[in-house]
């Protein structure tokens, strides 16, 4: 069995290239950067560390690269004879890589009937959807007609925090135990077989409680520890002020996701107790740039502050407190290596406060959460 992965990075060597090769898959990365590719296909195996007391090390054998740049052609013919084709390069680079995906499919179609499951493991709601709809912009009709038949796109939710990597080996990377894979079954072509993947029937429920949980929780750490000066998630949870404001904004989210989706509230307590206690794992190194990165994305209008701002309104009728201080810090994240938040910076000083945020999170400008987020970025204290 073949599989074919997009994005040779810290997700998908540290998680899906690991359980695709536990599920006796040989593994196919596709990725731009060279140095990596090399030294994949030099020693067709990589190690992952546990960030635990345990120390255990897993070797993931059975791998090969393809540096998508230089050899098209190559990754095309991998995926018209691959079993499972999936992602992990970001939201943004979604639509880069669905014509090289459309072309291998093309061809697959040309030659046989096979079923493929094309799945986008990165941190948004609908990333498979929306890969679809990138990758049959390039399709015909009679190729749209096929991929119906053949191709199935299931979002998924992938869990699993996995920092930015600084060893000698790089291409060794250490993750925390935890992990969770929820793929939705309801689009999933052929038969789909992966250790560690749950399929469920309704995957709503589990993004959003992953993403406005784990993901709202971990960037309000990263905004306000910005803030405060602390280089790291661990250090700015260690400070009392953060990790209440913290816990705080996850009551918020949480008090949404049991009305909206009917969790019950002590089982949900202890989903985001959980979460808390991975964001201190003292084994885990994980810098505030990385977690806040690419802080448009991040305020999105569908992504994890704004939507439980706006649903929080539109669910409990009542303006949350929390999240819309964690917007406020969000928009005065002002990371020079990182060009949204360079990008943010520069609207407000030419378009203003205002503008941007409309611009950025679609907020209405007369509403009251705009009145709040500006309230609390004008007389931003932690
Ligand atoms: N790191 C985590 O804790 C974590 C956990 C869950 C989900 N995710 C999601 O997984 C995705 C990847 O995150 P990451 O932390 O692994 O990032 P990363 O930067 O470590 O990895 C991304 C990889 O994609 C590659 N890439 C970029 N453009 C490409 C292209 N055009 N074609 C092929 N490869 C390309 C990069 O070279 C890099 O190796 C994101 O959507 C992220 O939200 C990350
Ligand atoms: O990957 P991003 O930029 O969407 O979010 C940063 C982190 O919150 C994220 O990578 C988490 O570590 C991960 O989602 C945990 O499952």
């Amino acid at each position: 069995m073949l599989a074919v992965h997009f994005g040779a990075g810290n997700i998908g060597r540290g998680f899906i290239g690991s359980l695709l090769h536990q599920s006796g898959y040989e593994v196919c990365f596709v990725d731009v950067n060279r140095e990596i590719v090399d030294l994949i296909n030099e020693r067709k195996s990589y190690s992952i560390g546990l960030a635990d007391d345990s120390n255990e090390e897993i070797i993931v054998k059975n791998v090969y690269a393809i540096h998508s740049g230089d050899h098209p052609e190559q990754v095309m013919s991998a995926i018209a004879g691959a079993d499972l084709v999936t992602t992990a390069v970001g939201p943004n680079v979604l639509p880069l890589i669905a014509g090289l995906i459309a072309e291998g499919l093309k061809q697959r179609m040309a030659t046989g009937t096979k079923p493929l499951n094309v799945i986008a493991c990165e941190n948004m709601i609908g990333g498979s959807a929306l890969l679809k709809k990138e990758v049959y912009s390039k399709l015909d009709e009679e190729e749209l007609e096929k991929a119906d038949e053949m191709v199935g796109f299931p979002n998924a939710a992938v869990d699993r925090i996995v920092p930015n990597q600084s060893h000698a080996d790089p291409l060794k990377v250490v993750v925390e135990p935890f992990y969770e894979w929820a793929v939705d079954r309801s689009q999933v072509v052929g038969e789909l077989r992966v250790a560690g993947m749950t399929l469920v029937d309704d995957l709503m429920p589990y993004i959003e409680r992953k993403l406005y949980t784990v993901n709202t929780g971990h960037a309000v750490a990263a905004y306000f520890g910005y803030q405060a000066g602390y280089q790291t998630i661990d250090e700015a949870m260690a400070d009392p002020k953060i990790q209440s404001l913290v816990k705080n904004t996850l009551q918020e989210t949480g008090k949404l996701l049991v009305e909206k989706h009917g969790f019950n509230p002590e089982e949900h307590q202890k989903y985001i107790d959980t979460i808390i206690r991975r964001f201190v794992n003292p084994h885990i190194s994980d810098d505030v740039t990385r977690v806040g990165r690419s802080p448009i994305r991040k305020l999105g209008p569908q992504d994890r502050l704004v939507s439980p701002a706006a649903q929080y309104i539109t669910y409990l009728k009542e303006q949350p407190v929390s999240l819309a201080k964690g917007i406020a810090a969000a928009l005065r994240y002002d990371y020079q290596e990182d060009p949204e938040a360079v990008q943010i910076q520069e609207s407000i000083r030419q378009k203003g406060l205002e503008n941007t945020i409309y611009e950025i999170t679609q907020i209405p400008p007369e509403s009251d959460l705009m009145k709040r987020i500006v309230g609390e970025y004008s007389h931003f204290a932690l």
